[in-house]
């Protein structure tokens, strides 16, 4: 990325693209292509401005990143009651975390476009029968026959116009008064006053008597702005038939942003230096992330830090690690190390789940509660020694009451995954769990800012 205005759109590198569907029909694609190039962008290249901000001040420890959501969105569950719940959990670890951090908390939904999923194998045998994997909602639906499974480039306009709904009805919510911090608190006293939680009471409390404590001092919450909320939309920038006609010029400077959500970011299976993914976000000005799993190469790293954000523009690049509970104390130090010592100004975000998945002796694939919350505990350990910041948590999480990650206060057991474990790709945590956690991250925090 440059500062330089460039007014017309980038030429995307002739470089291999990993991940990527394998379409039957070449010319279909093209078409759906030239039609997503013509329709109107999601969001406006200003608010990715914004949230580059908010990033930079998250970078420095005045703020705290809560990165959240479905691991792969499904068109069928874009309803009004799921996004709403979801929005709900989100901005319910949102307070607790606001308390804990004691600084703003920076709500990034992984929402409106978490559509396509990279995969470990092309194709999924279940008894004689091989198909091509389920690459998401965007490629091919997850039904196991052949006709589901063969990509259908008219998904990546459905997943327009899906995200471009839900990115609608998310605003709504956020704007218009459902957002109120009133209700967020009374919504998490709720979910205190089962006993199970009884830990978190002490938290809950305090944050019960800082309320009061405001309204009594006579603050107006309504002219504090208390009833609406920032909140942007993140995915994983994969697709590439979807990325590039959903890059546009920004007309106030001339740059490309990627329109398709706010932040986008590379996942651990595209981030090859000399690969399509990696010269899609450098060429566009949106805040981006990389994740960086157990066998990084810091030197690559520093390469990419280069190419990615050559001018050290704070809040442009965000590194979420994934290093796994068993190795987060070993492998984060040197990379922490390494890319402080560059001059890098970068976010750090943990992901504690996609080092920790496995599969249970049901033969669900799942995560144990535990596992996760000591990942996030190991990444406030490193940098606390290191004297940097933990700037964030990125998280698989739904609103809804599944059964796909083990433990928590509700002791989920394996015997218990199959009742609901509704998950198209990866297990998340429960609207419960995805409490307990900013409980847990929330006493975390505030002893950073001790
Ligand atoms: O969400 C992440 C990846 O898509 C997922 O972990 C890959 O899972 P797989 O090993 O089942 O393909
Ligand atoms: C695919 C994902 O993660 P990673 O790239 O870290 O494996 C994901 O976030 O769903
Ligand atoms: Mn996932």
């Amino acid at each position: 990325m440059t500062s330089e205005a460039t007014t017309e759109m980038p030429e995307w590198a002739d470089v291999p693209a990993m991940q990527q569907p394998t379409w039957p029909d070449p010319q279909a694609v093209t078409a759906v292509r030239d039609e997503l190039a013509s329709l109107p962008p999601l969001v406006f290249a200003g608010e990715c401005d914004v949230l580059r901000d908010r990033l930079a001040a998250a970078a420095k420890g005045e703020a705290f990143v809560l990165q959240g959501g479905d691991c792969a969105e499904m068109f069928s569950a874009a309803t009004a009651a799921n996004i709403r719940d979801r929005i709900k959990t989100i901005l319910q670890m949102a307070a607790v975390l606001t308390y804990g951090a004691s600084t703003p908390v920076v709500k990034l939904g992984r929402i409106a476009g978490q559509y396509a999923k990279p995969r470990s194998k092309d194709t999924e045998t279940r008894g004689d029968v091989t198909l091509p994997a389920y690459r998401g909602d965007m490629v091919n639906d997850f039904a196991f026959n052949e006709q589901a499974r063969t990509p259908d480039p008219q998904r990546l306009l459905r997943a327009y116009h899906t995200s471009a709904s839900t990115l609608n009805l998310v605003r709504a919510f956020t704007t218009g008064g459902f957002a109120d911090l009133r209700h967020v608190h009374e919504w998490n006293r709720g979910f205190i006053a089962n006993s199970a939680y009884a830990r978190y009471e002490s938290t809950a409390r305090d944050i019960d008597r800082a309320m009061k404590f405001m309204q009594a001092c006579g603050a107006d919450f309504d002219a504090m702005n208390a009833r609406t909320v920032e909140f942007f939309a993140s995915h994983e920038a994969l697709l590439l038939d979807y990325e590039q006609p959903l890059t546009r010029i920004d007309s106030r400077t001339g740059n490309p942003y990627a329109v398709s959500g706010h932040f986008v970011w590379v996942g651990e299976r595209t981030r090859q230096l000399d690969g399509a993914h990696i010269d899609f976000v450098s060429r566009i000005h949106n805040p981006i992330g990389v994740k960086l799993g157990p066998n990084v190469d810091p030197d690559e790293v520093l390469r990419m830090i280069d190419r990615l954000d050559p001018e050290r523009t704070p809040g442009r690049l965000t590194f979420i690690t994934r290093m796994g509970a068993g190795v987060v104390r070993e492998k984060l130090p040197n990379l922490v190390q390494r890319v402080t010592e560059s001059g890098a100004q970068v976010v750090w975000v943990c992901d504690p789940m996609h080092g920790n998945t496995f599969e249970s002796a049901s033969g669900y694939k799942t995560r144990e509660f535990d596992q996760i919350v000591d990942e996030v505990q190991g990444f406030f350990e490193v940098h606390a020694a290191l004297g940097t910041i933990p700037g964030g948590v990125h998280v698989e999480l739904t609103g809804n009451d599944v059964t796909e990650c083990l433990g928590g206060a509700e002791r989920i057991a394996d015997e218990d995954l199959e009742k609901r474990y509704e998950t198209a790709c990866d297990p998340r945590l429960n609207h419960q769990q995805s409490l307990e956690l900013a409980f847990l991250v929330a006493e975390m925090l505030a002893q950073r800012t001790r």
